[in-house]
Protein backbone atom coordinates (compact mmCIF):
# COMPACT_ATOMS: atom_id res chain seq x y z
CA UNK A 1 0.00 0.00 0.00
CA UNK A 2 1.81 2.97 -1.15
CA UNK A 3 1.49 5.99 1.40
CA UNK A 4 -1.13 8.92 0.84
CA UNK A 5 -0.86 12.17 1.15
CA UNK A 6 -3.82 13.24 3.25
CA UNK A 7 -3.67 17.04 3.55
CA UNK A 8 -2.10 19.31 1.48
CA UNK A 9 -1.32 22.90 1.32
CA UNK A 10 1.12 24.95 0.11
CA UNK A 11 1.76 28.87 -0.29
CA UNK A 12 -0.94 30.63 2.76
CA UNK A 13 -0.44 34.23 3.18
CA UNK A 14 -2.59 35.82 5.77
CA UNK A 15 -2.64 39.27 6.58
CA UNK A 16 -4.52 40.77 9.58
CA UNK A 17 -3.93 45.20 8.91
CA UNK A 18 -0.41 45.79 8.95
CA UNK A 19 0.12 42.15 10.37
CA UNK A 20 1.91 39.82 8.00
CA UNK A 21 0.36 36.70 10.14
CA UNK A 22 1.44 33.98 7.62
CA UNK A 23 4.09 34.09 5.11
CA UNK A 24 3.95 31.34 2.49
CA UNK A 25 3.07 28.65 5.05
CA UNK A 26 2.65 24.85 3.71
CA UNK A 27 2.21 21.05 5.29
CA UNK A 28 2.11 18.12 3.74
CA UNK A 29 0.43 15.31 5.85
CA UNK A 30 0.62 11.26 4.97
CA UNK A 31 -2.01 8.73 5.71
CA UNK A 32 -1.90 7.63 9.31
CA UNK A 33 0.36 10.53 10.61
CA UNK A 34 0.35 12.55 14.02
CA UNK A 35 1.52 15.95 12.61
CA UNK A 36 2.46 18.43 15.25
CA UNK A 37 2.61 22.20 14.74
CA UNK A 38 4.79 23.85 16.82
CA UNK A 39 6.23 27.26 17.54
CA UNK A 40 6.84 30.35 20.07
CA UNK A 41 3.73 32.50 21.37
CA UNK A 42 2.18 34.12 18.16
CA UNK A 43 3.93 32.40 15.59
CA UNK A 44 0.71 31.99 14.04
CA UNK A 45 -0.05 28.48 14.69
CA UNK A 46 -3.51 28.91 15.87
CA UNK A 47 -3.99 31.47 12.50
CA UNK A 48 -2.67 28.83 10.08
CA UNK A 49 -5.12 26.31 11.69
CA UNK A 50 -8.18 29.07 11.52
CA UNK A 51 -7.24 28.92 7.61
CA UNK A 52 -7.12 25.54 7.21
CA UNK A 53 -10.56 24.80 8.77
CA UNK A 54 -12.53 27.88 7.05
CA UNK A 55 -12.48 30.15 10.09
CA UNK A 56 -10.52 32.75 8.44
CA UNK A 57 -10.24 33.49 4.90
CA UNK A 58 -6.07 33.18 3.88
CA UNK A 59 -5.04 36.11 1.33
CA UNK A 60 -3.23 32.96 -1.19
CA UNK A 61 -3.19 29.35 -0.82
CA UNK A 62 -3.99 26.18 -1.72
CA UNK A 63 -5.93 23.01 -0.20
CA UNK A 64 -6.24 19.77 -0.91
CA UNK A 65 -7.66 16.60 1.37
CA UNK A 66 -7.18 13.20 0.17
CA UNK A 67 -6.38 14.24 -3.58
CA UNK A 68 -9.18 16.30 -3.88
CA UNK A 69 -8.76 20.48 -4.12
CA UNK A 70 -11.23 21.65 -0.77
CA UNK A 71 -12.55 25.28 -0.09
CA UNK A 72 -11.61 26.80 3.11
CA UNK A 73 -13.96 28.76 2.12
CA UNK A 74 -16.46 28.30 5.45
CA UNK A 75 -16.30 25.86 8.32
CA UNK A 76 -19.08 23.94 7.47
CA UNK A 77 -17.35 23.36 4.09
CA UNK A 78 -14.56 22.27 5.63
CA UNK A 79 -16.33 20.06 7.92
CA UNK A 80 -18.26 18.49 4.79
CA UNK A 81 -15.03 17.91 3.03
CA UNK A 82 -13.58 15.31 6.00
CA UNK A 83 -12.13 17.39 8.74
CA UNK A 84 -12.94 17.74 12.01
CA UNK A 85 -11.52 19.97 14.89
CA UNK A 86 -11.71 20.81 18.10
CA UNK A 87 -11.28 24.13 20.16
CA UNK A 88 -8.70 25.53 22.40
CA UNK A 89 -11.56 26.44 24.83
CA UNK A 90 -13.66 23.10 24.77
CA UNK A 91 -16.91 23.81 23.37
CA UNK A 92 -19.70 21.45 24.30
CA UNK A 93 -23.23 21.35 24.57
CA UNK A 94 -22.82 21.33 28.45
CA UNK A 95 -26.14 20.58 29.14
CA UNK A 96 -26.52 17.97 26.88
CA UNK A 97 -25.64 14.12 28.02
CA UNK A 98 -22.06 13.08 27.13
CA UNK A 99 -23.81 10.45 24.99
CA UNK A 100 -25.92 12.90 23.18
CA UNK A 101 -23.19 15.17 22.28
CA UNK A 102 -21.11 12.24 20.36
CA UNK A 103 -24.64 11.53 18.14
CA UNK A 104 -24.63 15.10 17.45
CA UNK A 105 -21.41 14.23 15.35
CA UNK A 106 -22.69 11.11 14.06
CA UNK A 107 -25.70 12.89 12.71
CA UNK A 108 -23.44 15.10 10.34
CA UNK A 109 -22.97 11.82 8.36
CA UNK A 110 -26.84 10.29 8.12
CA UNK A 111 -29.42 10.40 5.91
CA UNK A 112 -32.35 11.21 8.05
CA UNK A 113 -30.16 14.49 9.80
CA UNK A 114 -31.57 15.87 12.64
CA UNK A 115 -34.86 16.54 10.84
CA UNK A 116 -35.42 12.59 10.97
CA UNK A 117 -34.33 12.87 14.57
CA UNK A 118 -36.89 15.24 15.87
CA UNK A 119 -39.91 13.84 13.79
CA UNK A 120 -39.30 10.17 14.37
CA UNK A 121 -40.32 8.35 11.32
CA UNK A 122 -39.83 4.55 11.30
CA UNK A 123 -36.21 4.87 9.13
CA UNK A 124 -35.50 7.52 11.43
CA UNK A 125 -35.55 5.42 14.70
CA UNK A 126 -33.74 2.91 13.23
CA UNK A 127 -31.24 4.71 12.33
CA UNK A 128 -31.39 7.01 15.78
CA UNK A 129 -30.72 3.13 17.50
CA UNK A 130 -27.72 3.10 15.32
CA UNK A 131 -26.37 6.36 15.97
CA UNK A 132 -27.07 5.56 19.51
CA UNK A 133 -24.62 2.50 18.87
CA UNK A 134 -22.12 4.08 17.63
CA UNK A 135 -21.51 6.83 19.67
CA UNK A 136 -21.48 4.52 22.80
CA UNK A 137 -18.77 2.79 20.68
CA UNK A 138 -16.88 5.89 20.22
CA UNK A 139 -17.25 6.66 24.00
CA UNK A 140 -15.93 3.48 24.84
CA UNK A 141 -13.17 4.10 22.51
CA UNK A 142 -12.30 7.29 24.12
CA UNK A 143 -12.63 5.42 27.60
CA UNK A 144 -15.12 7.53 28.58
CA UNK A 145 -18.22 5.10 27.75
CA UNK A 146 -18.96 4.95 31.43
CA UNK A 147 -20.29 8.56 31.66
CA UNK A 148 -22.64 8.30 28.73
CA UNK A 149 -25.52 9.67 30.56
CA UNK A 150 -23.64 12.31 32.81
CA UNK A 151 -24.58 15.87 31.99
CA UNK A 152 -21.19 16.74 29.75
CA UNK A 153 -20.35 20.19 31.98
CA UNK A 154 -19.69 17.68 34.98
CA UNK A 155 -17.21 15.51 33.30
CA UNK A 156 -13.94 16.52 34.53
CA UNK A 157 -11.66 18.49 31.96
CA UNK A 158 -9.66 15.92 30.57
CA UNK A 159 -13.14 13.83 30.36
CA UNK A 160 -14.36 16.70 28.47
CA UNK A 161 -11.57 17.00 25.97
CA UNK A 162 -11.85 13.23 25.64
CA UNK A 163 -15.47 13.56 24.63
CA UNK A 164 -15.01 16.49 22.33
CA UNK A 165 -12.44 14.34 20.40
CA UNK A 166 -15.34 11.20 20.37
CA UNK A 167 -17.47 14.15 19.04
CA UNK A 168 -15.15 14.66 16.35
CA UNK A 169 -14.31 11.09 15.25
CA UNK A 170 -18.21 10.65 15.12
CA UNK A 171 -18.32 12.57 11.59
CA UNK A 172 -15.71 10.15 10.03
CA UNK A 173 -13.50 12.84 9.25
CA UNK A 174 -10.49 12.06 6.87
CA UNK A 175 -8.39 14.00 9.08
CA UNK A 176 -8.79 15.06 13.07
CA UNK A 177 -7.60 18.43 13.96
CA UNK A 178 -6.76 19.29 17.74
CA UNK A 179 -5.98 22.77 18.95
CA UNK A 180 -3.88 22.77 22.21
CA UNK A 181 -5.70 19.11 23.63
CA UNK A 182 -3.47 19.01 26.53
CA UNK A 183 -4.08 22.53 27.72
CA UNK A 184 -5.09 22.34 31.54
CA UNK A 185 -3.98 19.06 31.73
CA UNK A 186 -1.96 17.58 34.53
CA UNK A 187 0.79 15.16 33.64
CA UNK A 188 -1.13 12.18 34.35
CA UNK A 189 -4.02 13.24 31.68
CA UNK A 190 -1.45 14.34 29.33
CA UNK A 191 0.20 10.85 29.30
CA UNK A 192 -3.63 9.32 28.90
CA UNK A 193 -4.00 11.88 26.34
CA UNK A 194 -0.51 10.74 24.18
CA UNK A 195 -2.25 7.09 24.36
CA UNK A 196 -5.77 7.79 23.15
CA UNK A 197 -3.73 9.37 20.18
CA UNK A 198 -1.78 6.38 19.40
CA UNK A 199 -4.53 4.39 19.85
CA UNK A 200 -6.52 6.60 17.15
CA UNK A 201 -2.95 6.76 14.84
CA UNK A 202 -3.57 3.23 15.04
CA UNK A 203 -7.05 2.68 14.38
CA UNK A 204 -6.02 3.90 10.63
CA UNK A 205 -7.12 8.04 11.21
CA UNK A 206 -4.84 11.17 10.95
CA UNK A 207 -4.35 13.43 13.45
CA UNK A 208 -2.93 17.04 12.87
CA UNK A 209 -2.16 19.43 16.51
CA UNK A 210 -0.97 22.53 17.77
CA UNK A 211 0.39 21.75 20.95
CA UNK A 212 2.55 24.18 23.18
CA UNK A 213 4.36 21.38 25.30
CA UNK A 214 6.99 20.44 22.82
CA UNK A 215 8.38 17.48 24.73
CA UNK A 216 4.99 15.87 24.88
CA UNK A 217 4.85 16.82 20.73
CA UNK A 218 8.37 15.10 20.33
CA UNK A 219 7.03 11.81 21.78
CA UNK A 220 4.12 11.69 19.78
CA UNK A 221 4.28 13.10 16.32
CA UNK A 222 5.88 11.44 13.39
CA UNK A 223 6.37 15.02 11.45
CA UNK A 224 6.81 18.47 12.99
CA UNK A 225 6.04 22.18 11.64
CA UNK A 226 7.88 24.83 13.05
CA UNK A 227 6.71 28.52 12.38
CA UNK A 228 8.06 31.69 13.85
CA UNK A 229 7.02 34.95 13.04
CA UNK A 230 4.34 33.40 10.16
CA UNK A 231 7.18 31.54 8.67
CA UNK A 232 8.28 27.71 8.79
CA UNK A 233 12.01 27.57 10.07
CA UNK A 234 11.58 23.89 9.94
CA UNK A 235 10.21 20.64 9.25
CA UNK A 236 10.74 17.43 9.96
CA UNK A 237 11.05 14.30 12.30
CA UNK A 238 11.28 14.63 16.18
CA UNK A 239 14.74 13.68 16.18
CA UNK A 240 15.68 16.37 14.08
CA UNK A 241 13.45 19.29 14.57
CA UNK A 242 15.15 19.04 18.43
CA UNK A 243 18.48 19.24 17.21
CA UNK A 244 17.83 21.54 14.60
CA UNK A 245 19.55 25.16 15.13
CA UNK A 246 16.63 27.37 14.22
CA UNK A 247 14.16 25.56 16.27
CA UNK A 248 16.46 26.22 19.52
CA UNK A 249 17.06 29.81 18.56
CA UNK A 250 13.72 30.68 18.40
CA UNK A 251 12.51 28.77 21.78
CA UNK A 252 15.48 30.08 23.28
CA UNK A 253 15.20 33.53 22.07
CA UNK A 254 13.23 34.89 24.67
CA UNK A 255 11.04 37.39 23.42
CA UNK A 256 8.35 34.79 23.15
CA UNK A 257 9.05 32.49 25.57
N1 LIG B 1 -8.03 38.02 14.37
C1 LIG B 1 -6.85 38.62 14.43
N2 LIG B 1 -6.71 39.92 14.17
C2 LIG B 1 -5.51 40.53 14.22
N3 LIG B 1 -4.36 39.91 14.54
C3 LIG B 1 -4.43 38.61 14.82
C4 LIG B 1 -5.67 37.89 14.78
N4 LIG B 1 -5.41 36.59 15.11
C5 LIG B 1 -4.09 36.51 15.34
N5 LIG B 1 -3.50 37.71 15.15
C6 LIG B 1 -2.06 37.99 15.27
O1 LIG B 1 -1.38 37.08 14.43
C7 LIG B 1 -0.17 36.63 15.03
C8 LIG B 1 -0.18 35.13 15.13
O2 LIG B 1 -1.10 34.75 16.14
P1 LIG B 1 -1.54 33.27 16.41
O3 LIG B 1 -2.60 33.30 17.46
O4 LIG B 1 -1.86 32.58 15.14
O5 LIG B 1 -0.21 32.64 17.01
P2 LIG B 1 -0.01 31.28 17.80
O6 LIG B 1 1.23 30.69 17.28
O7 LIG B 1 -1.24 30.46 17.73
O8 LIG B 1 0.21 31.81 19.27
P3 LIG B 1 -0.14 31.13 20.68
O9 LIG B 1 0.85 30.03 20.83
O10 LIG B 1 0.09 32.24 21.63
O11 LIG B 1 -1.57 30.65 20.63
C9 LIG B 1 -0.08 37.32 16.39
O12 LIG B 1 0.75 38.44 16.25
C10 LIG B 1 -1.51 37.72 16.67
O13 LIG B 1 -1.57 38.86 17.49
Amino acid sequence: MGEQIILNIANVNKRFGGLQALTGVGIKIMRGQIYGLIGPNGAGKTTFFNVITGLYQPDSGTFELAGKPYSPSAPHEVARAGIARTFQNIRLFGDMTVLENVMVGCHVRTHQGVFGAVFRHKAARLEEAAIRARAQELLEFVGIGKFAGRTARLLSYGDQRRLEIARALATEPQLLALDEPAAGMNATEKLALRELLVKIKQSGKTVLLIEHDVKLMMGMCDRITVLEYGKPIAEGVPADIQKNQAVIDAYLGGAHA
